[in-house]
């Protein structure tokens, strides 16, 4: 039996907002197996982004624990959190999060030159990221030259680029149109299965949460699976 890659247990995040504490997750225990797809769903404000911040160390959860290969999120310092996010956890997110002023290529070659990568390698690297994700075609066109399915594509060919043991998505497919949108869940499902990838996807998509390992249902911060849907 695989070793699990993400292990959530009794994870809570409070806000405070206004004078009064919003109670974003309660109570969220879950595990990720390597190489699970994990469908994360509930209705706006469930605590789907929440969730995925805390997992990825972008944010750090007020009670509970999580584990990433191995190490404790919850108890990293800084520069431990850096780490897991340059090596381990890369991150797709809704609105692309693309640099403007940098093209396709250089956009997916960003961790790797953060990663200190040598030039010529950086480079073919690249090229094989963006063939990948069926844009070798298109490494020179700046995000706006391209269209919102292709800027999500380039952003998942970053997000693979460091080769990393989690990919967390949220909700990458929210500003396409829904024929694009199945496309790049099609093409994300694909790569995650190629390379043995753990990801956890906040998503609305049925086929996505069809073929995921497991689903992971929040309704007002708590995980609700044993409930009827949202
Ligand atoms: N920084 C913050 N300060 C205060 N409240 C917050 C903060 N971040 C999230 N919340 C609250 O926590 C709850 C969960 O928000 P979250 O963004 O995780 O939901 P979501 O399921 O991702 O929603 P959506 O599908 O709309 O993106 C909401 O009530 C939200 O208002």
């Amino acid at each position: 039996m695989s070793e699990d890659l993400v292990t959530v247990e009794g994870v809570g995040r409070e806000f405070p907002a206004a004078g009064q504490v919003v109670y974003a997750l309660r109570d969220v225990s879950f595990t990720a197996g390597r190489g699970e797809l994990v469908a994360v769903r509930g209705r706006s404000g469930a605590g789907k982004t929440t969730l995925l911040n805390l997992v990825g160390g972008l944010d750090r959860p007020t009670t509970g624990r999580i584990r990433v290969a191995g190490r404790d999120v919850t108890a990293a310092n800084r520069r431990d959190l850096l780490a897991l996010r340059r090596d381990t956890v890369g991150f797709v997110f809704q609105s692309f999060g693309l640099i403007p002023i940098l093209s396709a290529a250089e956009n997916v070659g960003l961790p790797l030159r953060l990663a200190k990568v040598p030039a010529a390698e950086r480079e073919q690297r690249v090229a094989v990221l963006l063939e990948l994700v069926g844009l070798g075609g298109h490494a020179r066109q700046r995000p706006y030259e391209l269209s919102g399915g292709q800027q999500q594509r380039v952003a998942l060919a970053r997000a693979l680029a460091n080769d990393p043991a989690l990919l967390i998505a949220d909700e990458p497919t929210g500003q396409l149109d829904s024929e694009t949108g199945q496309a790049v869940m099609d093409l994300l499902r694909a790569l995650v299965r190629a390379r043995g990838m753990t990801a956890l996807v906040a998503t609305h998509d049925p086929a996505l949460v069809e073929a995921a390992d497991r689903v992971v249902t929040l309704r007002d911060g708590r995980r609700v699976d044993d409930l009827v849907p949202t």
